[in-house]
């Protein structure tokens, strides 16, 4: 059995990101939120573009209200206005002002903005009654945020409001991001039923397909629900060969442990792929499989995981170690791993010795930090009822004894 550590890398390092040439789509400025940007933004514009005033006020020159204070005013002669969006036409001379708003251009000759609330305005005449801290101050000076040129944002980010916000100053109105992944998700079982369809004895709804769809689309890539195969040799090869054609990545569940009708692992070596996974220390999910088919299919990616058929097993599995590959694949440029934090646990917390365990519950932010609580009932990886609305999974590692309530315990957020 491999660490969960060592699983992690060996998954990590099968992983060939999207080629930035080829791998890319162009979308609408409106509609690139949540997407990875394909090419490093810049943009060839200073910002600000020009010299402009931060506030409501004053355009002046420094050297003539520096001193001022309510009981020594200093009146200048206000010789023009300007409006955001308007340019200026008249320069300030000593002892003129002009008269200016947010945004708005400032005037030549002008080097300080004094904000209105520190004036008296009679008719053309404004008195400032405070001096400026600085020459300069509440002006925007023209390029003092970016240079243009200069790098904006590297490729690999997702996009978020402040960076489509980026976007938008750089004329960037057609974007280039990586194109959404493509993931199959096949259920493998005998027993297994649409949800929908009245049970037989012995029959159980799927459910780790809708579960995984959910979780690929959360993961920012397009879930191909590809049905549920029998355990039958014949039907599974011929059902994970059509779905490694289709996909980028194919995900199944069940199939993978020591059972007489698990036959997932022979399947996979059989169609040519390289097993670089067969079990890992972790609970739940001990029997993850993971097959590289690259070479066989002759194209970058091309890769299987085999998750275990237990719903909290094939979920666990899937945030732990799918969805990192995942954000790999999808040209995520780092940070691919789950995000751990410390947290106090309310509840005490065991682990199961030679595997690394996770245990579900939710997170809460306290003061000062954070808490966990574990969910209550049975943590069988059968038991998916009380998997519902998990936000953490905490992390009892290898060979650690009981944490007791409020002991401090590793995180995984999902
Ligand atoms: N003798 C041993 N038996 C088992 C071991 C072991 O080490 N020795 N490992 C156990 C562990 S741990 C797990 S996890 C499971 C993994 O089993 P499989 O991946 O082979 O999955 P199945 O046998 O097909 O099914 C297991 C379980 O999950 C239910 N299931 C399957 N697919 C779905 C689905 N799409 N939706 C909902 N539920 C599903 C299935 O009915 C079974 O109850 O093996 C243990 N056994
Ligand atoms: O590893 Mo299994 O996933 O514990 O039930
Ligand atoms: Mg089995």
């Amino acid at each position: 059995m491999l660490s969960v550590r060592d699983a992690q890398s060996i998954i990590l390092d099968l992983v060939r990101p999207f080629d930035p040439q080829t791998d890319i789509e162009t979308v609408d400025l409106s509609s690139c939120g949540d997407r990875l940007l394909a090419t490093p933004l810049s943009a060839n514009a200073d910002f600000p573009y020009w010299d402009n005033s931060a506030m409501d006020g004053y355009a002046v020159r420094y050297q003539d209200v520096s001193g001022a204070s309510p009981d020594r005013p200093l009146p200048l002669q206000i010789v023009t206005e300007i409006a955001a969006g308007t340019t200026p036409q008249t320069a300030i001379a000593p002892g003129q002002a002009a008269r200016i708003f947010t945004g708005a251009m400032m005037p030549p000759g002008a080097d300080t903005v004094v904000m209105q609330e520190q004036t008296r305005r009679t008719g053309d005449r404004v008195e400032i009654l405070a001096s400026p801290a600085e020459k300069g101050d509440f002006v925007r000076l023209a390029g003092s945020f970016y240079r243009a040129g200069t790098s904006l944002l590297p490729a690999g980010v997702r996009l978020g409001a402040a960076d489509v916000a980026l976007l938008a100053i750089a004329q960037c109105s057609r974007v280039p991001v990586y194109r959404r992944p493509r993931v199959a998700i096949l259920s493998t079982g005998n027993e297994l039923v649409p949800p929908g369809t009245p049970l037989q004895a012995g029959q159980l709804v799927d459910s780790n397909q809708y579960a995984l769809a959910t979780a690929v689309t959360a993961a920012g890539a397009i879930p191909l629900l590809s049905g549920i195969v029998p355990d039958r040799p014949d039907a599974l090869k011929q059902a994970i060969a059509r779905t490694l054609e289709q996909a980028d990545l194919v995900l199944s569940t069940g199939g993978v442990s020591v059972g007489d009708y698990d036959y997932v692992e022979q399947i996979l070596e059989e169609l040519g792929g390289q097993i670089h996974v067969k079990s890992v220390a972790v609970k739940p999910g001990k029997p993850l499989t993971v097959a590289d088919f690259s070479a066989e299919t002759d194209r970058p990616n091309r890769l299987y995981f085999g998750l275990p058929g237990n719903p909290v097993s094939a979920l666990v599995t899937f945030w732990r170690f799918v969805r990192p590959a995942l954000k790999k694949l999808a040209g995520e440029r780092q940070g691919w791993g789950p995000t751990f934090l410390t947290a106090r646990s309310r509840h005490e917390l065991k682990g199961a010795g030679r595997r690394e365990t996770y245990l579900w519950g939710k997170l809460h932010p306290v003061s000062g930090g954070y808490e966990f609580e574990l969910s209550q009932g049975s943590h069988s990886s059968g038991n998916l009822i009380n998997l519902a609305q998990t936000t953490a999974l905490a992390v009892v590692e290898v060979d650690r004894g009981p944490i007791a309530p409020g002991e401090l315990v590793s995180v995984m957020l999902v």
